[in-house]
């Protein structure tokens, strides 16, 4: 099948790559000319594992082709993919700027049947709105709009995509429906299935997905806190209900927050359909609430350790993206931590095996960027813990003490057992267990 994918972010990367993967030929469009010119010598522009293999195989025999050029993108495709940025509003609702200018340039480009598939994150009624602004300029029988979300994971993308549970597709025309189940044949050979249902409610279920998996997190940070307050271990707790077959093992992890580009802004923006449908929708307030109040609590921690008293303190941060397997910074709470403490005068160094150059474009020489997660200790008052990449589970934990001037580890995320922290005389605060206080 021809398809032209616009917009070459986290979504539009992927989606394109792994269309190419399965024998389509593939434009993917960008505005941004440094964008296409980095994908053009098969450099990916983001980190994604997994990710570059496919683009140079794809790149090589010719089925993905990357271009500024939306005109030549869409006439040479049948189905029009658009994954472009849906950001948050002052009043938390969807921006659908990028969406609608791109469709106003569609209705002038097409000329003979084409479906346009929106994979951005987009509120009910969004295709309508597409339909409308096509249908000013249009015959109607020349275009289908279908909603077809993406739910794919930054960090293991390529394998949501290639491996999804299941496809979303939001269409009312059978001529689009046909050629959207041929073309995710290939990604639902597992018996995973394709659920078809109308625009409005595949569109409504790609902010329920993410406002129930935000509020899982939500209420397990809160479990967490009362965890603490009560001397009960959440790690436990967490085991102890996983294994109910109605409430599921998977992301069940406290932590300091959920972050990315996805949950925050889509839990405001489905708040944001509420209040504009005249619904007080009370859980994802506290959702919200208890989000903000959790991205603080390391901070919190900190601060109470050192009775309130940061100045000249040195902290070494392992970890900055808002997870890991990704470069991702957007709405981490690493930053909202770094800012805490540089404006408490604290001094800070981190380290992340590939989100530094994001967090340099922050925070510049504010903070001291480390070549390996060790360097940032020499002399350090305390290690803190934000992001669980893996190379941070089974640290060489002499050297740990012998560069740490204090042994002194906050822990978001929970990354090492009591039992070895008491073994090794850490003081080690973490999230939802019991403090322990080591021998200094
Ligand atoms: N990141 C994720 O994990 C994820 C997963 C599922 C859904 N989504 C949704 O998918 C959408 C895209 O998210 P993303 O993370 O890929 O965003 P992104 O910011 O990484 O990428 C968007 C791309 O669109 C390009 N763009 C902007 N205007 C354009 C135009 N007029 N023509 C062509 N290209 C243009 C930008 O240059 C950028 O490369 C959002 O609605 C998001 O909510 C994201
Ligand atoms: O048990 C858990 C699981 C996740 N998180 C946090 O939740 C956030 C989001 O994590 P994750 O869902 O793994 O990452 P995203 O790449 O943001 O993916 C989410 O957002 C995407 C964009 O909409 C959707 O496509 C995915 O299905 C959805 O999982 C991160 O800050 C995690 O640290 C926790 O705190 N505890």
């Amino acid at each position: 099948m021809k398809i032209a994918v616009v917009g070459t972010g986290y979504v539009g990367l992927v989606t394109g790559t792994c269309f190419a993967e399965t024998g389509n030929i593939v434009h993917c469009v960008d505005v941004d000319e440094k964008k296409i010119a980095l994908l053009k010598k098969g450099k990916s522009p983001i980190y994604e594992p997994g990710l570059e293999v496919l683009l140079h195989r794809n790149l090589r025999e010719k089925r993905i082709v990357f271009t500024t050029d939306l005109k030549l993108a869409v006439d040479k495709s049948d189905i029009i993919f658009l994954a472009l940025p849906t950001p948050p509003g002052e009043d938390g609702s969807a921006d659908l700027k990028y969406i609608l200018e791109v469709a106003q340039k569609l209705a002038t480009i097409i000329t003979k049947y084409k479906i346009i598939v929106n994979k951005s994150t987009v509120p009910v009624g969004t295709a309508d709105k597409v339909t409308a602004i096509l249908a000013e300029k249009l015959p109607r029988e020349l275009f289908d709009v279908v909603s077809n979300p993406e739910f794919l994971r930054e960090g293991i993308a390529v394998d949501d995509f290639l491996k999804p549970d299941r496809v979303v597709i939001g269409t009312t025309s059978e001529r689009a429906k046909t050629i959207m189940h041929e073309l995710y044949q290939p990604f639902v050979r597992q018996g995973n299935p394709i659920y078809f249902m109308d625009e409005r409610s595949a569109e409504m279920t790609k902010y329920v997905a993410n406002s129930y998996l935000a509020m899982r997190i939500s209420f397990m940070n809160e479990v967490a806190n009362l965890c603490e307050r009560t001397g009960a271990n959440v790690d436990l707790v967490r085991i102890g209900i996983g294994s109910d077959s109605r409430i599921g093992k998977r992301f069940l992890f406290p932590g300091i927050g959920y972050g990315g580009s996805c949950f925050p802004k889509d839990v405001k923006a489905l708040h944001y359909t509420a209040k504009a449908n005249k619904y007080n929708f009370k859980l994802l307030d506290t959702v919200m609430q208890v989000n903000a109040q959790q991205k603080k609590i390391l901070f919190q921690k900190i601060k109470k350790y050192y009775k309130n008293d940061l100045k000249g303190k040195q902290f070494a941060i392992w970890g900055l993206s808002f997870k890991p397997e990704t470069d991702d910074i957007r709405e981490a709470p690493s930053l909202e931590l770094i800012q805490d403490l540089l404006d408490a005068e604290a001094k800070v160094s981190v380290y992340d095996p590939v989100a530094m150059g994001n967090v340099k474009k922050v925070f510049g020489s504010k903070v001291k960027y480390q070549k390996n997660q060790y360097e940032g200790l020499k002399n350090a008052d305390a290690l803190v813990i934000v992001t669980e990449w893996s190379e941070f589970r089974n640290p060489d934990y002499e050297r740990m003490v012998k560069y740490l001037k204090s042994k002194v580890i906050f822990d978001g995320r929970n990354v090492y057992s009591l039992e070895k922290m008491e073994e090794l005389g850490f003081y080690y605060n973490s999230i939802g267990r019991r403090t322990i206080h080591g021998k200094q």
